[in-house]
């Protein structure tokens, strides 16, 4: 399947800052594609503008293979769901009284409040007010407004934002089972690598609004040169046994860390170390986890 989004150089300016600069996405139908990036780096800019919340500076937008314009913005809207910031609700209302109201703004039949509540898991709560539900209860509502309409695409902004861990994990399966079961392609920021490591098939990171990384999960793994953890009987003597007979290698938060995955050059260190009597106890091959790759690409440290 081809992209589902495309963007050609899309950039948001506030007067003389640019905020979201020359952004070129791919976003592959059927994925979930992260879109990963530190607070301020111009996510929810992006999605207000793929939204059509919020008019680009410059650049065009493609979504679901036509070009975005005033004229066609609401047709094309009309298959997309959203969740964007924390969802307003009338409190004093049922959560199917709130879908009711959506569906009468979407133009959506009342009919497809059931199926949405059943996939969300809301079925026993939608007659209770919504005053009376938790975060994670009224998230998942969020995630069944935007469902409405069976949108072909779906632009969530932080879904899991300052949920329990419980109701972290429950909104991650739903999202997770959305491209398989209704065939839906999710985009999801995150300023969680850990968030998207666990749900994403494909990611983008952005950095102070420019795109610095955009694959698969996995080539974003193999990007991750691994190392070589080496743990001996003599630590301290293998290193520098190593060293003298020329074998990259450093010493790393008390292990010894070898810079190569190379067999032969492992086999040689192994081989020196046990003619030299030293004893390999461990070697482990170490990936870098996402946090490091971050950091490397952007000299920035994230939170987990
Ligand atoms: N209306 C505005 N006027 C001026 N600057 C703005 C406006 N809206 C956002 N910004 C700036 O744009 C930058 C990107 O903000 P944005 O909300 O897109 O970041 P983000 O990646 O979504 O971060 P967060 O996770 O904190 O929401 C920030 O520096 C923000 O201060």
């Amino acid at each position: 399947m081809g992209p589902v989004i495309t963007t050609n150089s899309l950039t948001k300016k506030y007067k003389d800052k640019t905020v979201v600069s020359q952004l070129d996405l791919r976003i592959p139908g059927g994925s979930i594609y992260g879109f990963l990036g530190p607070n301020g780096a111009g996510k929810s800019t992006t999605l207000k503008m793929l939204l059509g919340l919020i008019r680009p500076t410059e650049g065009k937008i493609q979504i679901l293979g036509k070009e975005v314009c005033s004229r066609n913005r609401l047709s094309i809207l009309s298959d997309t769901g959203s969740l964007i910031e924390s969802p307003a609700y009338y409190g004093h209302l049922t959560g199917k009284e709130n879908l009711q109201i959506i569906c009468t703004l979407k133009n959506v039949p009342e009919k497809d409040i059931s199926r949405v509540l059943s996939i969300v898991r809301m079925e026993e709560q939608q007659n209770k007010k919504v005053s009376q539900y938790s975060l994670g209860m009224k998230q998942r509502l969020g995630l069944a407004a935007a469902l409405l309409g069976k949108p072909k695409l779906l632009l969530l902004d932080e879904p899991t934002n300052g949920l329990d861990p419980a109701g972290i994990q429950e909104m991650r399966e739903l999202i997770c089972s959305l491209p398989e079961t209704l065939g839906i392609t999710v985009l999801i920021s995150s300023h969680l690598l850990s968030e998207i490591d666990q749900m994403a098939s494909h990611v983008g990171i952005i950095n102070q609004g420019a795109l610095i990384f955009q694959d698969s999960l996995s080539v974003l793994h193999e990007h991750s040169r691994s190392k070589m953890l080496l743990h001996t009987s003599d630590d301290q003597t293998a290193l520098q046994y190593l060293k003298h007979s020329g074998i990259s290698c450093h010493w790393q938060n008390g292990r010894i860390m070898l810079n190569t995955l190379e067999d032969n050059r492992i086999m040689q260190a192994v081989s020196l170390l046990v003619n030299s009597g030293i004893g390999i106890l461990r070697l482990e091959e170490q990936q870098m986890s996402l946090e490091e790759i971050f950091l490397h690409l952007t000299g920035k440290q994230v939170s987990l």
